[in-house]
């Protein structure tokens, strides 16, 4: 921790209590994928950074493998954390720490001669830094990688059953998304891994559930008392679920257009702030009892299927505009995308979830590249008054409210949980304007993460990094509720090929197609965060 951290959390009573006590042992984490682009983005100056809060065990290694040789994976894994970590500048003597435990083993995913190799070299660096066998894999590639790497580390026995012993050695798989690319290779990759592994090794990654907002939706649920009892079809008029990228494809162009953006954000991230948000309360805060609960939500989604997809989904593509200022090639221009491709890259829905808490309630889902405004947000909008008492303030009132407090009429309370950027929480209600007279306007309480605790909070992949080291499976996703994932998107984009719906379009920088308006109940009306 450094010295202003450390004042920050003598200083700041919202602080107390924020370092983990939870113990993890020494252990290593192996990254199968190390030459590849999550790995300098994330992965490492994920790693770094828990180094540098002291929350990596006395004994860490860290070791990369991929097929590329990489003779100075040190010195290029020191410049990815010096540009992409949260905390800079690099705090050298943390890094050459950090270094001493790093290592890179060159081969092919397929040939068993890579295990071979990456077994000599855990067993040096377990000797040489007195751990024991306690390893977590981490499975940077694509779903096709996976069956293969999964059955190297098993006949090279790098892993075994695991054992109830107290004391017993782990060794845990983490598997990047996207978990397979339809219902039904997802079914045959959770079975080719489950054929080698215990479902308690499989840590299925989804980092949305690594942000500390994320999680905040559960705390902000369940572990205050007022907010709950409105948590309903009986006070809840419609949910909005905004996933919102200025980024294009950022020279993914290849993978972007077999995947699209349905199965990139939605099946996963988007599904998973859903979930979050229509839950029941768990009976303990325990991987399994949360996880129990999100499938049932999943599971209550009112599939969308055959023609309905022409009536309850939009799917769209961005064309040349203009982000923030800048012009910006329309997607079918981006390099390695067909100039012909129909793959959407923005989605909205309209859901419903066919449970007692929420019957009736729309819940439309939005996601999209290009658009105007980096966002992602849950917003609860309530029920009406029944009867108005008070008149909205007219506009201009002499010494009035300014532009940024809202006209009151016909806007409901709403409750925005911002996950990204400026994470907070705002609730809109109605004030009195001063003055004579009763006249009510739109004001907002609004709680904001980094004014109350520090604007440097710890990245999702920490989080999850952290969790697979201790064992918390909390955060990962389940071989059943990846699969209740796909099987709800599944219909969807076989409803949009067979249909063959539309494709709209929408300028880039815009807050996407005017089409997606015609998927709200009228009167209600997309937010512009
Ligand atoms: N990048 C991101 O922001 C995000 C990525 N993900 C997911 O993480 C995974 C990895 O993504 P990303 O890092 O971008 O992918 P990259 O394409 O950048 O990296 C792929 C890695 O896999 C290695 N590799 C592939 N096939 C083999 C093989 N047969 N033998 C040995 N090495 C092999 C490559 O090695 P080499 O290049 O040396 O051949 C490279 O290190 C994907 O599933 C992606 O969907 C998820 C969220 C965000
Ligand atoms: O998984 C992915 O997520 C990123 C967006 O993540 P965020 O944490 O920046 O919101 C997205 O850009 C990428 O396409 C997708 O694969």
């Amino acid at each position: 921790m450094s010295f202003s951290e450390d004042v920050a959390a003598l200083e700041n009573p919202l602080r107390e209590g924020m370092p983990d006590e939870r113990t993890v042992r020494p252990c290593t984490v192996v990254i199968f994928g190390a030459s590849g682009d999550l790995t300098r983005r994330k992965l490492l100056p994920a790693i770094y950074n828990l180094a540098l809060s002291r929350l990596l065990p006395g004994g860490f290694a860290a070791v990369g493998v991929a097929r590329r040789p990489k003779p100075e994976f040190g010195r290029e894994m020191r410049e990815a954390v010096a540009k992409f970590s949260r905390r800079r500048p690099l705090d050298e003597a943390t890094w050459c720490e950090l270094e001493k435990g790093l290592a890179y083993v060159q081969g092919d995913f397929n040939d068993p001669a890579t295990y071979e190799r990456l077994a000599a070299e855990l067993g040096r660096l377990e000797v040489e830094r007195g751990m024991r066998q306690n390893r977590v894999f981490y499975l940077a590639v694509a779903p096709t990688e996976v069956p293969a790497i999964v059955r190297g580390l098993c006949d090279a026995k790098l892993i075994e059953p695991p054992s109830e012993a107290p004391d017993a050695c782990y060794q845990r798989v983490v598997v990047e998304k996207p978990f397979g690319e339809d219902l039904a290779s997802a079914h045959a990759l959770n079975r080719q891994l489950l054929a080698c592994l215990d479902e308690r090794q499989i840590y299925r990654i989804d980092h949305y559930l690594g942000k500390e907002t994320v999680q905040n939706l559960l705390v902000f649920r369940f572990g205050n008392t007022i907010f709950e009892p409105l948590w309903s079809r009986q006070h809840v008029s419609h949910v909005q679920i905004t996933v919102a990228e200025e980024l294009g494809v950022e020279g993914r162009g290849k993978f972007y257009d077999q995947t699209g953006i349905t199965r990139d954000i939605v099946q996963n991230h988007a599904l998973q702030l859903l979930t979050m948000v229509t839950m029941e309360p768990p009976s303990s805060w325990d991987a399994d009892a949360v996880r129990d609960e999100k499938v049932k939500v999943l599971r209550a989604l009112r599939p969308i299927r055959g023609r309905e997809v022409l009536e309850k989904t939009v799917r769209a593509q961005y064309v040349a505009g203009a982000v923030r200022g800048d012009r910006v090639p329309g997607y079918r221009e981006e390099p390695d995308v067909d100039p012909d491709s129909k793959t959407e890259t923005y989605v909205a829905m309209s859901l419903r979830i066919d449970s007692f808490r929420w019957g009736g309630v729309p819940f439309y889902l939005r996601s999209g590249k290009r658009l105007a405004k980096r966002c992602a947000e849950v917003a609860l909008h309530f029920k009406p008054l029944p009867h108005r008492l008070f008149r909205d303030a007219p506009a201009g009132l002499d010494g009035g409210p300014p532009p940024s407090i809202r006209r009151g009429e016909d806007e409901p309370n709403v409750l925005v949980v911002r996950i990204q950027p400026d994470e907070g929480i705002a609730l809109r209600f109605a004030t009195k304007v001063p003055g004579g007279g009763m006249a009510m306007r739109n004001v907002a309480m609004d709680f904001r993460y980094g004014t109350a605790f520090g604007s440097s909070t710890p990245e999702a992949y920490e989080r999850l990094l952290l969790d697979a080291m201790r064992g918390d499976a909390t955060l990962f996703t389940r071989a059943d509720e990846v699969e209740a994932q796909w099987g709800f998107i599944d219909p969807i984009l076989t409803g949009w090929r067979e249909e063959d719906a539309p494709v709209a379009t929408y300028e880039a920088g815009s807050w996407g197609p005017a089409e997606a308006d015609r998927l709200l109940v009228p009167g209600d009306k997309w937010r512009k965060p």
